[in-house]
């Protein structure tokens, strides 16, 4: 019987973004995209959750310590979220709309690079309340 056990991290941060289409007119954009094209930006109270799922370390019980796990998402994601424009103080959205979809996708590319490949990972960001997403689906 499988031993595997989830581990949850929270964390939070605050970032600006403008969602919208280069390639389309503004009418477009605000038909698409209402008051997240606003050209000023606009911003969020991003709410993180990572998860890591593996079997507990005979010697020390834990999956992954979460006191490593804090500090790899300090330093690999909050250093470039954190108070910062997702649209123009990251390189991450040059090409892409840092929606909740692809901000969750990158956040998750990110942890899954310094993360053992033993461990399977999942991220879910919350935009709102009540909007979130998850990546990688069916963990
Ligand atoms: N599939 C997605 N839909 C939307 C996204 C997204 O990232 N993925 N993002 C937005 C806006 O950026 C933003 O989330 C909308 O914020 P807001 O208008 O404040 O959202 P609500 O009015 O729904 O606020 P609640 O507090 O959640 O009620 C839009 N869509
Ligand atoms: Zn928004």
């Amino acid at each position: 019987m499988s031993r595997k056990v989830a581990v949850f991290r929270k964390e939070h941060f605050n970032a600006a973004h403008r969602l919208y289409n280069p390639a389309w007119d503004m009418a477009k954009n605000d038909a698409v995209f209402g008051k997240c094209n606003n050209p000023n930006f606009h911003g969020h109270n991003y709410e993180l959750v990572v998860k890591v799922v593996g079997e507990p370390d005979p010697e020390t019980g834990y999956v992954m310590d979460l006191k490593i796990l804090s500090d790899l998402i300090r330093d690999e994601v909050l250093e470039h979220f954190d108070h910062r424009n997702l649209n123009l103080d990251t390189p991450f959205f040059k090409d892409s709309n840092p929606t909740a979809e692809n901000i969750c996708i990158v956040i998750y590319e990110l942890l899954r690079a310094k993360i053992d490949p033993k461990f399977d990972l999942q991220v879910r960001l919350y935009e709102t309340e009540r909007n979130f997403v998850e990546y990688p689906v069916n963990n």
